[in-house]
């Protein structure tokens, strides 16, 4: 990853650290509007109703109690009734149509009845037409659930008020209880302040209804929490009496019809509880939080759609704490329940998390992701090998990182930022214009940064259609991030440590304030890609970091500009890259089955871009990092070739016998396919040299052979490649991009070749005392191995069948990844299988403590350690 000498910039993030005013009047409880404001009273029609109601049924009873027989028991003292019979009159408007004969006795004589009949009918018939009325005067929008529903409202809560008689809480609610549900409701009356109708909670959830991601995206804030309250709140204002947010739901339902998966995140800011029934009463929010429990917020998603319950806890503001974690010693690492029950592999579904409130265990999980597959223009593809190829079960370890590293944040180069503010904002608009880029309203006031999130493509902050890495807790922690304050930005994060810098950007380790979590952040100076003509480039590395989703390759999270800076928010490696790891071995070269562990995973990672349609073209040490569990992650894509590729299956598994296919792999002892406990470890390497008194066991090699032989073979070349740029590290070129000949996919089996002879020996093979001698040793020189350090005869053949200086020879050209694999030094190995094998262990390796001022400095050169080619001939 080292920058050409004469190209190398640094590009810093001015970043707004000041302690960020997260705008708490915006979600700040508003009296009237809550959504659990259940003092708040429905309002009263004024029909006249219940006025003339009473008159007639006084007049009736006095001429009763003129005419009727003695025996009636009905009683009426100056003008009031007893109370029952005005009850029953009272209700009359829940009873319209279906009048009842007031049972006054037993004995009352006919025409009582038939008076009494005939008021109700005349009183029902005067409803019908005031009801008919109040149609026509009432809204478009509003439905005649709705307005019946008021009607009900108004009479029983006046005349309740009004009777004198006493209104006690269960009879509120019996009043909601009355009430019809609406079943549906036009998707336009989401956005019309409808002031008459129920709490806002209940046009929500009325939304929630008519849409399933709605229902989903259902969270609840717990009782007790500032923020809760604050959120509650924000609901009903955002859809009652802000047209702004209502453009914002508007706008996500539409991102929702065209890719389902993908505004999750988003529609969790602003849904409440669906599945509050309309007979629920609703519950009682704490207005003042206690402080201990302020900043907890509790998010639970839950539906009666929903097979399960969705859990969340993250703490904010806990102390954190910076602790060396050693690998395979000191991970702790998090088992997720799940709900098995649930219809899991629905997008429509959360399973239950078993999560703790602690921060150091809790664990989250977003189980949709695990089937919403992304399909996009020449997606199909991707489609396939996504659910092929990428289907680790990641358990996470969490990262503890000290309490102190929260307190400061990194504060570089300020005055870069005031210099891009005049030109951001035209950017950004252009940015939104192109649809590159989509702005999140923030309702956070921060005038001094911009923060333009691409997160709709990136399915907001939830997991997406990356089903390998669907149980990180990361995906979680920054949806919730954006579900408190809206959009993310470089001000949710923590800089702790320069990571390193290349031709385009520079790479930061970041922790997301308040979650635990570590990040590494590219960030991009956009002025400065545009002045150098850059732009391209990270828009190719930004792209294909977006569809990826493999244990061997990067999960970019999130993505958004701040500042004009472009931030790609990424999985961070603290293993450093394998160039600095292969310098600390002893000769300087890794040990043979090292070496075979590390480019099996380097193929698998190229063999998946191909399948993407990328050409990598940048394949060197400097470009692979270290996981924490000792893995690899290959990096940088900017100078990637991007094409179409049709995979094209070879050859079928259909005739396989299954229990033969496990057969000499059957020395697991485990069953689970992705323990990585050391005592069950996965033979991913059986032994290449048998003993000779084994050779018995030759047959049973001869098997293996014979099965690999009959393996499913994919290939999956992009055949049609073809640039002419004049890309990569000179001492991994290709001999055809010297030559200016144009190159295709052929070129990344070249440079693997390369990096397998330099893993081994130590040294590139071509390289000269300058760049140009390199050049021409590429193309001229043939192949030569040293006599040290002693290199397997395997290891010699598969680096000359991959350094053949035609492209149209050389090994992989043909075939792809699936011929390469098939070399014997590679026998034995289980290909499935190997991202549960224990990596080589070389040395320990820890999170670093919080960036100082004093320190930063120390970052601010980059040590370029090999010279990188930018000429592009585009
Ligand atoms: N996800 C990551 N985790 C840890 N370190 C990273 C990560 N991504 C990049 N780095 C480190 O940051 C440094 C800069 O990375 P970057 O990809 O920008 O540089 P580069 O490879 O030189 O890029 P370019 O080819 O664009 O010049 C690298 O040296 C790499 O070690």
């Amino acid at each position: 990853m080292g920058s050409y000498s004469g190209t190398r910039e640094i590009v810093e993030a001015g970043e707004e650290l000041k302690p960020v005013q997260r705008s708490r009047g915006a979600y700040r409880s508003h009296s009237g509007l809550g959504v659990g404001n259940k003092d708040r009273k429905p309002p009263v029609l004024k029909l006249g109703y219940k006025d003339s109601l009473e008159d007639g049924v006084n007049q009736l009873f006095e001429a009763i109690n003129l005419k009727g027989p003695k025996g009636l028991s009905v009683s009426y003292q100056g003008g009031a009734i007893s109370s029952s019979l005005k009850k029953n009159a009272l209700k009359k408007p829940i009873t319209v149509g279906m009048p009842q004969s007031p049972r006054i006795g037993g004995s009352e004589p006919l025409s009582l009845k038939q008076a009494l009949r005939d008021l109700c009918i005349s009183k029902a018939s005067e409803m019908a037409a005031m009801k008919r009325l109040s149609m026509s005067a009432s809204s478009p929008g509003v439905s005649e659930a709705g307005r019946i529903k008021s009607l009900f409202n108004s009479v029983v809560v006046e005349a309740a008020s009004g009777s004198g008689l006493p209104r006690d809480e269960d009879k509120g609610s019996r009043v909601e209880i009355s009430l019809v549900p609406e079943e549906s409701k036009s998707t336009s009356s989401r956005m019309t302040a409808v002031p008459h109708q129920a709490p806002n909670i209940k046009s929500l959830s009325q939304n929630a209804n008519s849409s399933p991601r709605f229902a989903r995206a259902t969270a609840q804030i717990s009782t007790g929490s500032s923020k809760s309250t604050q959120a509650d709140v924000s609901v009903s204002r955002k859809v009652g009496t802000q047209p702004p947010k209502a453009e914002l739901y508007q706008k996500e339902k539409h991102t929702s019809a065209s890719s389902p998966s993908s505004s999750y995140a988003n529609n969790n800011m602003l849904e409440t509880d669906n599945t509050v029934p309309a007979s629920t009463k609703l519950p009682k929010r704490a207005s003042s939080p206690k402080s201990g429990q302020k900043g907890r917020v509790h998010a639970v998603a839950s539906s009666s759609s929903m097979n399960g319950n969705r859990v969340s806890r993250m703490t904010r503001n806990a102390p954190r704490v910076v602790k060396t974690v050693v690998r395979n010693k000191s991970l702790v690492k998090k088992k997720v329940k799940q709900d098995s029950s649930s219809a899991a592999c629905t997008a429509n579904s959360f399973n239950e998390v078993n999560s703790s409130l602690d921060s150091t265990t809790s664990q989250l999980v977003c189980q949709r992701c695990q089937c919403s597959m992304k399909s996009s223009i020449n997606d199909s593809n991707q489609d396939y090998i996504k659910s092929h190829a990428a289907g680790i079960s990641a358990e996470v370890s969490s990262s503890h990182v000290n309490s102190d590293v929260c307190k400061p944040t990194l504060v570089e180069n300020n005055s870069n930022r005031s210099r891009a503010a005049v030109p951001r904002a035209k950017k950004s608009s252009k940015l939104r214009e192109n649809g590159d880029l989509s702005q999140s309203s923030s309702s956070l006031g921060d005038s001094s940064s911009t923060s333009i999130s691409d997160d709709s493509n990136l399915s907001g902050s939830s997991c997406g259609n990356r089903p390998h890495m669907s149980k990180d807790v990361r995906w979680e922690a920054i949806r919730h991030i954006r579900m408190q304050d809206g959009v993310l930005g470089l001000r949710h994060f923590n800089l702790l440590k320069k990571l390193g810098c290349g031709d385009i950007g520079t790479v930061y380790l970041a922790e997301l304030i308040g979650t635990n979590c570590l990040f590494a952040i590219k960030v991009m100076d956009n002025d400065f890609l545009e002045r150098r003509k850059k732009m391209p480039r990270a828009q190719t590395e930004r792209e294909i970091l977006r569809m990826l989703d493999h244990p061997f390759l990067p999960t970019l999270y999130t993505q958004f500009t701040s500042d004009n800076l472009s931030c790609l928010v990424m999985e961070y490696c603290p293993g450093g890259d394998l160039h600095v790891l292969r310098q600390r071995q002893h000769g300087r070269c890794f040990p043979e089955p090292a070496a075979r562990f590390y480019v099996a995973e380097v193929l698998l990672a190229l063999e998946y871009l191909h399948m993407l349609g990328v050409v990598y073209r940048d394949l060197k040490p400097e470009n692979i990092l270290v996981r924490e569990d000792g893995h690899i992650m290959l990096t940088d894509f900017d100078l990637s070739l991007r094409c179409t590729v049709s995979p094209t299956l070879l050859k079928s598994s259909s005739n396989l016998d299954p229990a033969r296919i496990s057969g000499p792999f059957a020395a697991s002892r485990c069953a689970e396919p992705f323990c990585i406990e050391p005592s069950c470890q996965v033979p991913c390497f059986s032994p290449r040299f048998l003993p000779a008194a084994a050779k018995t066991k030759n047959k049973a090699k001869a098997d293996l052979a014979a099965q690999a032989r009959s393996l499913p073979q994919l290939v999956a070349e992009p055949t049609d490649a073809r640039s002419n740029s004049f890309v990569g590290t000179h001492e991994y070129l290709a001999p055809e991009i010297i030559k200016g000949e144009g190159h295709g996919a052929a070129v990344d089996w070249w440079t693997f070749g390369i990096f397998l002879y330099e893993l081994l020996y130590g040294k590139t093979p071509f390289k000269g005392a300058g760049n140009e001698e390199t050049l021409a040793n590429v193309v001229l020189q043939s192949l030569m191995f040293p006599d040290s350090p002693f290199v397997s005869f395997q290891a010699r053949e598969l680096i000359r069948g991959l350094l053949v200086k035609e492209p149209e020879n050389r090994l992989g050209t043909e075939k792809g990844a699936a011929e390469i694999k098939q070399h014997p030094f590679f026998e034995g190995l289980n290909w499935a299988l190997i991202r549960c094998v224990v990596p080589p262990e070389f040395y320990e390796f820890g999170v670093p403590s919080v960036m100082s001022p004093d320190t930063k400095s120390n970052y601010l050169e980059c040590e370029a350690t090999r010279e990188h080619l930018e000429f592009e001939l585009f």
